[in-house]
C-alpha cells in the first residue's frame, strides 16, 4: 500500500462519527466522513463501471460491475459508525487519530473504520492498476452498525432485494486471527465466524404501591426485582456445548494444545463433560458454550423518603445457536417464577443460521486461500460462531455465505479496545488488511480450477 494508507485512516479516526442511541449519533460527523472518503479516493467514485449511491443521507452503496455477469456478485462490508469513546483512561485522546511508536490511536481503528478505509483503498490501488473484476461486487458501508444497523444496512439490503439481487456471499466484520485469546493456546488461528449468537433484550418490570418510607411494606418493587435479576445471574443459562461449529473448531485446534489439552479435546467422546466445564472458566469461552445473561440497566426510586411505585431492569441475553429466542424467554420466565415480574421483550433475534464452510463454499474458501497466502505463518484456518452481532443479519434474506473475518491479529488487550479504551492498530496491520482485500478481490475473480496470478502490491 501507498504510504498515504496511515495518514488516511489518522484523518478518518479525527471525524467523531458516534452513534448514542438508535435516536441520536452524529450526523454532522457521519456526513463529513462521507465527504472524506470522496476527497481521498476520487478514482472509486469516478471509475465508470463503479455505481455510488448514498441510503438514508449516511450510509453508502457502491455496486462495482464486473465483466463476467455470469458470475454471481459477493458484497465487502463495513461500519462508518463508532460508539461512543469518554476520554478517561485513553493513553491519547480517542478521536486524535495520532500514530505513535507505529499504531495509529482511536475509537474506530479496530472497530470499524479499518476496514471502511481498507476496502475503499484496496479497490483504489486495483483501479489504479486498471484492473477491471470479471465478478461483480457490492461494497456496503452503514451508518448505524452500533445501533442496531435498522437505517443502514436494513435499508441498503431492501434495495437490493427489490432489484432482485441474490448474493454467492458476503464478508463483514465479527472475527480475527485469534492470538493468545484461548488459554493455553499461544499459537495465533484465524476464525472466520459462520454464525452469529442471537440476542434478547429483555426488560423486566415491578409495580407496586408506593407510601411513606417511614413505615415500608415487607417487599418493595426494588427488592422484588433484585431479587429476581440475581436469581438470572445466579442460574445461568444451560451449557450447550457439545455439537455443531464450536465442537468442529475444538477439534480442528486439537494439536495446538500442549498436553493435557490435545488430549482431552482429540477424545471429545469422552471428555465431553470435563471439557464443556472447562469452557466455562474463562469468560470469553463461557460466551461460546452458552446463552449469556448480561445484567445491563437498572432503574428504581424517585426520592429518598419514597417507597418506589416502580422498578425496572434490562438484561441482554445473547443466544446460543443451538437454542431460540422462545426458549431463552421460557427458560427466564422459570428461573424468576414470580409473577410479579412483567416481562417486555425490547429488541430480539434468533441466531443466524451456520453459513457452509466445506470445500464448495466459495466465500470460506476464498477466504481461507486468502488468510494462507497473506498470513502463511497461521497453521489453522476454522469456522467460528462470533458472540457479539453484526450488520450481517440484515442480509441473511439475499445469502446464505455470511462470513465475518477481519485480517488482522487480536490479542486479550485488542479485544478489551473494542467498545473499551486505547483502541489502536498498527499502521503495518492497516497496511496487511489493505493486500488481504486487494488480494480476496483478485481472487474472487480466478478460475476455481487455475492458480490465479495475482497483480502484487
Ligand atoms: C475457540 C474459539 C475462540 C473464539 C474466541 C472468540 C473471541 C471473540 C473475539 C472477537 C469478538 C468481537 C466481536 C465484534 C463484533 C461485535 C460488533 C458489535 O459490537 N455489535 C453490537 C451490535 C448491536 C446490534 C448494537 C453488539 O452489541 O453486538
Ligand atoms: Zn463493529
Ligand atoms: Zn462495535
Amino acid at each position: 500500500p501507498d504510504a498515504q494508507g496511515g495518514a488516511r485512516v489518522w484523518s478518518a479516526i479525527q471525524i467523531p462519527t458516534v452513534s448514542f442511541s438508535r435516536e441520536e449519533s452524529n450526523t454532522t460527523a457521519l456526513a463529513e466522513l462521507g465527504e472524506y472518503i470522496h476527497k481521498v479516493f476520487p478514482t472509486v467514485f469516478n471509475t465508470s463501471f463503479i455505481k455510488h449511491e448514498v441510503v438514508e443521507k449516511y450510509s453508502h452503496l457502491f455496486t462495482v460491475q464486473g465483466s463476467d455477469p455470469s458470475l454471481q456478485p459477493y458484497m465487502l462490508m463495513a461500519h462508518l459508525d463508532v460508539v461512543p469513546a469518554p476520554e478517561e483512561g485513553w493513553e491519547v485522546p480517542p478521536f486524535s487519530g495520532l500514530e505513535q511508536d507505529g499504531f495509529i490511536h482511536g475509537r474506530g481503528t479496530l472497530d470499524n473504520k479499518n476496514s471502511v478505509m481498507a476496502i475503499l483503498q484496496a479497490l483504489d490501488l486495483l483501479l489504479t492498476r486498471n484492473y477491471q473484476p470479471r465478478r461483480s461486487f457490492f461494497i456496503a458501508l452503514g451508518h448505524d452498525e452500533e445501533v442496531y444497523g435498522t437505517k443502514g444496512a436494513q435499508k441498503i439490503s431492501a434495495l437490493l432485494q427489490a432489484r432482485g439481487v441474490q448474493l454467492a456471499f458476503l464478508v463483514d466484520e465479527g472475527s480475527f486471527i485469534m492470538d493468545g485469546l484461548i488459554p493455553s493456546l499461544s499459537k495465533p488461528f484465524a476464525m472466520i465466524s459462520v454464525s452469529e449468537k442471537g440476542a434478547l433484550d429483555l426488560m423486566l418490570q415491578v409495580n407496586m404501591t408506593p407510601g411513606h418510607s417511614s413505615a415500608p411494606p415487607k417487599e418493595t418493587s426494588i427488592g422484588i426485582l433484585s431479587a429476581a435479576v440475581s436469581r438470572l445471574e445466579q442460574t445461568p443459562m444451560p451449557n450447550m456445548f457439545g455439537s455443531g461449529t464450536l465442537k468442529k473448531t475444538l477439534e480442528q485446534l486439537a494439536n495446538e494444545f500442549p498436553f493435557p489439552g490435545n488430549i482431552l479435546l482429540n477424545n471429545l467422546w469422552l471428555f465431553r463433560p470435563l471439557v464443556s466445564r472447562l469452557m466455562e472458566r474463562n469468560y470469553i469461552t463461557n460466551a461460546l458454550v452458552r446463552t449469556t445473561t448480561a445484567l445491563t440497566m437498572f432503574h428504581a426510586g424517585i426520592k429518598v423518603n419514597v417507597i418506589p411505585p416502580l422498578a425496572r431492569a434490562i438484561i441482554n441475553f445473547r443466544i446460543h445457536p443451538a437454542q431460540t429466542v422462545h426458549e431463552v424467554l421460557e427458560l427466564v420466565k422459570n428461573i424468576v417464577a414470580d409473577d410479579r415480574v412483567q416481562f417486555h421483550v425490547l429488541r430480539a433475534f434468533d441466531p443466524l443460521p451456520i453459513s457452509p464452510s466445506d470445500d464448495q463454499a466459495l466465500g470460506y474458501q476464498l477466504l481461507r486461500q486468502t488468510i494462507q497466502s497473506v498470513f502463511p505463518e497461521v497453521n489453522i484456518v476454522t469456522p467460528g460462531i462470533c458472540i457479539g452481532n453484526t450488520d450481517s443479519r440484515h442480509y441473511a434474506n439475499l445469502t446464505t455465505g455470511i462470513y465475518l473475518f477481519n485480517p488482522i491479529y487480536l490479542q486479550p488487550q485488542g479485544f478489551s479496545s473494542i467498545h473499551g479504551i486505547n483502541e489502536k492498530i498498527s499502521v503495518q496491520a492497516y497496511q496487511t488488511q489493505v493486500k488481504f482485500i486487494f488480494e480476496l478481490i483478485q481472487n474472487a475473480d480466478a478460475d476455481r480450477k487455475h492458480v490465479p496470478h495475482l497483480h502484487e502490491l
